[in-house]
């Protein structure tokens, strides 16, 4: 008989990836409109693994889009893990479980979906927007959004122009957590602008059942 000591060394820890401790303190910032964010630095557990294996592992798909007359191509890579797909790493999916537990009261509902991008460098963005397709367009819901490698901002500002000068933006490093809840979807629009310069980013959206 052999016996794979290594291989078996390996199965073992992907079975038990570390789920985050939750240490990490969770900071709420209320905002108008009954919309909130909430933001924990440092928050995912092995972000170096995480965003190895999400370069390496997720099917990245360069999107096309029609714009007015013309068909561009969207400024970053994605790809979205519906129900039941698995994680391209263990401790995403131990990532998605310990926000499903922590938010269970509020929400209502566990995280179901994962949606990534992947900004290459600084010319890679994503648009005012709110994730309204589905019921965040009517009702109250999370985004919950952890991201790994250079930080980039997000920026997030009211739909009601007579209120833009509440915009703020948060910045969102190696391993950290941001939350968009209550009516944010709806209310708030949200943006990662284009910046001079910026080495990789990967971001992580965790996301309940009809929301995008
Ligand atoms: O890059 C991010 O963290 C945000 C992406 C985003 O807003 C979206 O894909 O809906
Ligand atoms: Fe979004």
């Amino acid at each position: 008989m052999t016996l794979d000591f290594q291989s078996t060394l390996f199965d073992g820890l992907d079975a038990e990836a570390p789920a985050p401790a939750m240490t990490a303190p969770i900071r709420r910032r209320e905002l108008s409109s009954g919309a909130w964010v909430d933001v924990a630095r440092g928050w995912l557990p092995e972000p170096d693994a995480v965003m190895a294996a999400l370069i390496e592992h997720v099917p990245w798909r360069a999107e096309r889009r029609a714009m007015y007359d013309k068909v561009v191509a969207v400024p970053r890579l994605i790809y979205t893990y519906m129900i039941g797909e698995e994680l391209p790493h263990p401790a995403l999916a131990a990532a998605r479980d310990t926000l499903s537990a922590h938010y269970a009261e509020e929400l209502g509902e566990p995280f179901r979906t994962a949606g990534c991008c992947y900004y290459r460098d600084g010319r890679d963005s994503v648009a005012w927007h709110g994730d309204t397709i589905g019921r965040g367009s009517s009702h109250d819901t999370m985004v919950a959004i952890v991201s790994v490698g250079d930080p980039r901002r997000l920026h997030l500002r009211p739909r009601d122009v007579e209120r833009r000068e509440e915009s703020f933006a948060v910045e969102m490093g190696h391993g950290d957590l941001v939350v968009m809840g209550g009516s944010c979807q709806r209310t708030w629009e949200h943006a990662v602008p284009k910046v001079a310069a910026a080495g990789p980013r990967l971001s992580v959206q965790f996301r309940p059942f009809n929301v995008f």
